[in-house]
């Protein structure tokens, strides 16, 4: 359930008809739901209420901070992969020891960041990042909490560039190997193990790679525990997917997950974190766009709306689908017509839909597309020196613009042309 539906024929973002926004802000625009990023983030906590945990906001799927101030007030961690998203995390208000730091490319510099700034745990990914931060760690006179994210070699059964829990994916340590890692990890100054970890990928419609996944971590736990180690945490990460077609079965809900991570380490006794972005940002979210221009083709029609691949990669870079409905209701009985809906940038893979069925739209005219809170303004680029993409954020029957669209004159200005040219 989401909060953008008609209310008298005309889309609404909660009691905020977009024409409104449109006319405000202009397009194409992010418009997030408030009371959709609350509502998702409860059912988590809902799904874990039976144990400890912590519900640690993917914060790579929607980066804005008002929406990170939005969870963080409501007791999220955050899930950070970069010194840029924990920056985010701690200016939105989100205390270290609510901030978890995953990635497999961790620099030094960052390990000192976070430790000097406060963090709860690193997802340590590899052997050769386990001893940079020991020595980093080791330099700062501090002790880095850790948990190793071990690779499972469970098929998530989803897109594969969004995979991560295959041994042939760069995620992790083969589980094999976890047990001599901990052995190194317990040796090492300046580390503390605390648990495990496990990711296995994004916008997984099946409980099944998870439970597989789960059972290794519930054997992995006690195989650890009887060599010694502490384990009090499993982080069991993110990847609950979402529906993003209203006609078609939906993905499992968190509570039938949250049953899943119960019945497989529940007996465990140790505090539950997970990490899902998409579940709580990505129906929380749609891009608002207007039509430019309808155009006949050979064979088919075109409708060239503002927003373009640059705002919205998705449908081209993993042949994403986003639902895309028009602002004004289309009246039940009346024509549609079968459209491709592209955007202005110079390239066939500017295509968000082929032969989308919708009412016959003029210029000027205004679109959505559904689904669009995660990986969607966090992988917006200015390709073709089109303005990043602004971001508003809904409450009731207000709203405020949380990132501008910069003028042109701010894109120029962040380059500068050598004395010497
Ligand atoms: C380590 C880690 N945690 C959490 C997530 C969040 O995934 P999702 O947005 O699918 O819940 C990701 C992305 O797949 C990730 O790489
Ligand atoms: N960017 C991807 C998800 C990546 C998940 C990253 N861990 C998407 O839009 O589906």
């Amino acid at each position: 359930m989401d909060h953008f539906n008609y209310v008298d024929g005309l889309l609404h973002a909660e009691d905020v008809p977009l024409t409104r926004i449109a006319a405000e802000v202009g397009t194409p625009v992010y418009v997030y739901s408030t009371a959709t990023l609350t509502r998702h983030f409860k059912l988590f906590q809902e799904a874990l209420a039976w144990t400890d945990h912590l519900v640690c906001f993917a914060v790579k799927s929607n980066s804005n901070l008002a929406v990170l101030k939005l969870l963080g007030s409501l007791g999220a961690g955050m899930d950070i992969v970069s010194a840029g998203e924990y920056a985010r995390a701690k200016a939105a208000g989100v205390p270290g020891e609510r901030i978890v730091f995953s990635g497999v490319g961790k620099t030094a510099a960052e390990m000192r960041m976070v430790l000097e700034g406060g963090i709860r745990q690193f997802n340590v990914e590899s052997e050769p990042e386990l001893e940079l931060l020991s020595q980093v760690a080791s330099s700062l006179g501090v002790v880095a909490p850790i948990a190793v994210r071990v690779n499972p070699d469970v098929d998530a059964k989803t897109h594969e560039k969004i995979a991560t829990g295959k041994s042939e994916n760069k995620f992790g340590i083969p589980i094999a190997k976890a047990r001599d890692v901990y052995a190194r990890a317990a040796s090492l100054p300046g580390i503390e193990v605390v648990g495990i970890d496990m990711h296995i990928g994004s916008q997984l419609t099946d409980l099944e790679p998870y439970r597989q996944a789960y059972a290794k971590m519930a054997d992995l736990t006690r195989a650890l525990r009887a060599d010694g180690h502490d384990i009090r945490r499993l982080d069991m990460g993110g990847g609950l997917g979402i529906p993003y077609r209203r006609d078609n079965n939906a993905p499992p809900l968190p509570i039938e997950y949250g049953q899943v991570i119960r019945d497989a380490v529940g007996d465990l006794g140790c505090e539950i974190e997970i990490e899902p972005g998409r579940n709580i940002s990505g129906n929380a979210g749609i891009l608002l766009s207007s039509v430019i221009y309808l155009k006949e083709g050979e064979g088919r029609d075109f409708l060239i709306v503002d927003a373009a691949m640059n705002d919205l990669i998705r449908p081209a870079m993993y042949a994403a689908h986003h639902d895309i409905i028009p602002v004004v209701e289309s009246v039940p009985g009346a024509s549609v017509a079968p459209f491709d809906v592209v955007g202005p940038v110079c390239e066939t893979g500017d295509t968000f839909e082929k032969a989308v069925q919708l009412p016959a739209l003029a210029a000027g005219d205004l679109v959505a597309m559904r689904s669009a809170g995660a990986y969607g303004a966090v992988m917006a680029s200015e390709y073709n020196s089109r303005p990043l993409v602004p971001e508003v954020l809904v409450s009731g029957d207000q709203f405020a613009v949380i990132r501008p669209r910069p003028t042109l004159e701010e894109m120029l200005g962040r380059d500068t042309i050598p004395e010497w040219l």
